[in-house]
């Protein structure tokens, strides 16, 4: 009660100190009397130790330590520390200080005191002394009597108030606001912002007529020679957002499962709305993040180039890569080139820089090409300038950034379209800070050059895509969208990792990890390496079956007839990448197709995490699968030159090669769309990454399975992470399965080959597999170590 009076201390316990005054202090009288005014200034202005303390001296310390005791439940238990006991003397050390001020500072001169007194009690009559006295009586008779109204004034106030029972004077902690309430709760869908929560939404198994989504006729008709009949879902809802249209005008977000058939998405409207322009600008870029996709994109845009070409829609788009496959003037010449224009002002300029010339000091890389660029002599009147040569240009990231800060004249100034594909895997690694330096060129306006007048809308047109699109509010953000709606499929949301509805998966239990190879080759010549679209695997692309259309109208492109490879293959020019889903020419010593079938007639992508495990089970399968076998593998890794990749996976379209083993370079994006089964003869490093693999089947609607060697060690993660098996409830497993989808178990011994179902066998030596296979396996191991340290 005392201690209400103590103004709140700063460090914690300061506020409760005053509680445990110790009881060897109730001489003190000044307590009570604060008790009972309640009164900070009050009993800080009385300082009237002696005049009230007996009224209340017995009452209220007890009062205080009961409603100390009552109050202090309601606050947390507080540990008495070592602080709290530090504190006491501090506690103590202050009391003199409020309530016996005067005390303290009357001790020291009591003496003097005393010593007037006794001067005064001599030279002072008897009566005056008594008049002193009692008039200093009266006038603290009179504060107290004052103090007294004051709390009846109180009392009357405390009564008119709802609280009557307001622990006045209790010892209680101070009131304190209210407490914050923490928001623990995990990120929801609530708190993504609209476009990201409200996705659009389509059924799978939506297929629509391309003109009925504003393709034109002559366009859907060549579209269809390609095999591209009807729409797919995912088209049937991009489309309309990202062709002509008054009521939508924003960026677009396609969140879609692999082979679901983006890239037609967004190559059909950009291609649709750049062949209307007249003159050769680059006005489109696709962004890509790796070589790999750049060709295949540019296998799709020829297609869609070829399809708008001739009709009224407009010119054949010329179409662009820049990936650094080749040296990069080279690469500048394909994309940009120079021509004559009517200047005379620009010319006259010229003519007086020529007369500078011969002062030039030419150091410099710029320096030289101006020399070089000014020797060139215009007509006169003419300037030479820099023109480009692409409508669309399909690039690495990187390879877009040197272009941007290296070739002259590369500009991105009539850009309207900007594509990132396989975004959550671009927007992640910010190769160069790319997005930001394209960020800038595109915040360039130049007039009319970013003009959608039929949408209302003015700005480039940004599609974002990928099959396991991030919900990173941060990264998205990078990408400066705007108005931005996002699609995805029926049941889907933002954040999801769907597996086609075609695939089956499964689980192989690897009992004996040294022996995995042996488990694989099991695997491989077992009866379930068959094709599973009905049919033999077909040793060609079938969509392909109109190239000569595409191939005719390829002569116009520019980049074939510009380019040239340092590499012993022919440069992945559009013809090339074109070819990348013809069947391969037919060579004289490798098997044809058709035989290839015959003994092997599906199709396997096996997947490792390295290059070098690649290399080594490529070769370690060569020598341990039947001759005939051996002779179908390939092998892609990163290091791989370019060309010979390209031609593995035209062996591999054709038929020709049926066996591919390959490091996680291809898989994302990369359609082989004669793709059976895919192995993961390691498992990926993430659900994302697990996601991609086994999306090179199954794709646009064809079924696919997929085999995973789970050795005993990874068998928690693979199921928990990939499978979703034993997470809580509260735990979601961001890899989206079907209704009745689900991963199977299976089990190889040799000879029976693949058990499905039931675990429960004995674990037998070597994993069941015989000493001679086992030996078989050391022997090769063998070779394939030696191999390596003869490199
Ligand atoms: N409308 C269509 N009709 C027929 N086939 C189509 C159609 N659209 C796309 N395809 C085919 O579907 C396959 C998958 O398409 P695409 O490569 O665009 O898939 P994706 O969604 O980009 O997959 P990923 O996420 O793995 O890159 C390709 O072989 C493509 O030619």
């Amino acid at each position: 009660m005392y201690n209400r009076y103590i103004p709140p201390p700063k460090p914690a316990g300061g506020a409760s100190a005053p509680v445990s005054q110790p009881p060897a202090q109730p001489s003190q009288p000044a307590q009570p009397t604060r008790l009972v005014f309640g009164d900070d200034d009050f009993v800080a202005n009385t300082q009237s130790k002696p005049v009230v303390q007996e009224p209340v001296e017995t009452k209220s310390p007890k009062k205080s330590k009961k409603q100390r005791d009552t109050d202090d439940s309601d606050e947390p238990p507080r540990k008495k520390t070592k602080t709290d006991d530090d504190e006491k003397p501090q506690i103590n050390d202050a009391q003199p200080e409020i309530t016996d001020t005067s005390a303290a500072k009357k001790e020291p001169k009591k003496p003097k005191r005393e010593k007037k007194k006794k001067e005064s009690v001599l030279e002072q009559p008897a009566s005056l002394e008594d008049d002193a006295i009692r008039q200093r009586h009266r006038s603290v008779f009179e504060k107290v009597e004052k103090a007294l109204k004051l709390k009846e004034l109180q009392g009357s106030d405390s009564e008119s108030t709802p609280e009557p029972e307001e622990p006045v004077y209790d010892l209680g902690p101070l009131p304190q606001p209210a407490p914050v309430v923490v928001d623990a709760s995990k990120l929801t869908y609530e708190t993504l912002p609209p476009w990201l929560a409200n996705p659009i939404r389509v059924t799978s198994d939506t297929r629509k007529p391309f003109t009925e989504l504003g393709i034109s006729a002559e366009a859907a008709k060549v579209l269809a020679t390609k095999g591209f009949k009807d729409a797919f879902a995912v088209q049937t809802a991009a489309l309309p957002l990202l062709l002509p249209n008054p009521d939508l005008q924003g960026d677009v977000v396609v969140a879609a499962p692999t082979g679901s058939g983006k890239t037609l998405a967004y190559v059909l409207p950009m291609v649709q709305d750049i062949a209307l322009s007249q003159t050769t600008k680059l006005r489109g870029v696709i962004v890509l993040p790796t070589r790999d996709l750049v060709q295949q994109v540019q296998a799709a845009c020829e297609a869609c180039a070829a399809a708008f070409a001739g009709s009224h829609d407009g010119k054949r788009v010329k179409v662009g890569t820049a990936m650094g496959n080749r040296p990069f003037k080279e690469e500048q010449g394909v994309i940009m080139g120079t021509e004559q224009k009517y200047d005379p002002k620009g010319y006259q300029k010229w003519l007086e820089r020529q007369k500078q010339l011969v002062d030039l000091d030419a150091d410099s890389a710029d320096e030289e090409e101006d020399l070089e660029m000014d020797l060139k002599r215009p007509l006169p009147y003419h300037t030479i300038q820099h023109v480009g040569k692409v409508d669309i240009l399909i690039c690495t990231p990187g390879r877009l950034v040197e272009h941007i800060t290296k070739t002259k004249g590369f500009t991105l100034d009539y850009v309207r379209w900007l594509v990132v594909d396989e975004a959550d895997k671009l927007l992640a690694q910010d190769f160069q800070q790319w997005l930001d330096v394209v960020n800038e060129k595109l915040a360039v306006s130049k007039p009319g050059a970013r003009d959608f007048a039929a949408n209302n809308k003015t700005g480039p047109r940004k599609v974002i895509l990928s099959a396991t699109m991030t919900r990173d509010i941060t990264l998205l953000n990078g990408l400066k969208l705007s108005r931005p709606k996002l699609v995805v499929l029926e049941g889907a949301k933002a954040g999801d990792l769907a597996i086609p509805a075609t695939l089956k998966e499964y689980a192989i239990k690897v009992t004996e990890p040294s022996l995995k190879p042996l488990y694989l080759v099991e695997l491989l010549t077992s009866k379930y390496m068959v094709p599973v679209n009905g049919s033999e695997t077909s040793s060609a692309d079938s969509s392909s079956s109109s190239e000569s259309d595409s191939e005719s109208s390829s002569s116009s492109d520019s980049d074939s007839s510009d380019s040239s490879s340092s590499d012993s293959e022919p440069e992945p020019t559009t013809r090339k990448a074109k070819s990348l889903t013809k069947p391969a020419s037919k060579s004289k010593s490798s098997p044809s197709p058709s035989n290839t079938a015959k003994t092997f007639p599906t199709t396997v992508l096996i997947f490792t995490t390295s290059n070098t495990t690649t290399l080594r089970l490529s070769r370690l399968l060569t020598l341990l699968l039947p001759p005939h076998l051996s002779s179908l593998i390939g092998t892609l890794t990163s290091s791989t030159k370019t060309s010979t990749r390209l031609s593995t996976l035209r062996s591999f379209l054709s038929g020709k090669l049926r066996i591919l083993v390959a490091s996680d370079l291809v898989s994302r994006g990369i359609d082989l769309p004669n793709l059976d089964h895919v192995i993961n003869y390691d498992l990926p490093l993430s659900a994302t990454s697990y996601v991609h693999r086994v999306g090179r089947t199954a794709r646009a609607g064809r079924e696919g399975r997929a085999w995973n060697l789970v050795e005993y060690a990874e068998g928690r993660r693979f199921w928990r992470e990939f499978c979703g098996e034993g997470m809580g409830a509260e735990e979601e497993c961001v890899v989206r399965r079907g209704e009745g989808q689900k991963v199977e178990r299976v089990r190889v011994v040799e000879g029976v080959e693949i058990k499905e179902g039931g675990e429960k066998g004995e674990r037998k030596k070597n994993g069941g597999f015989s000493e001679e296979r086992v030996r078989e396996l050391e022997r090769c191991l063998e070779v394939v170590r030696g191999e390596a340290m003869g490199r």
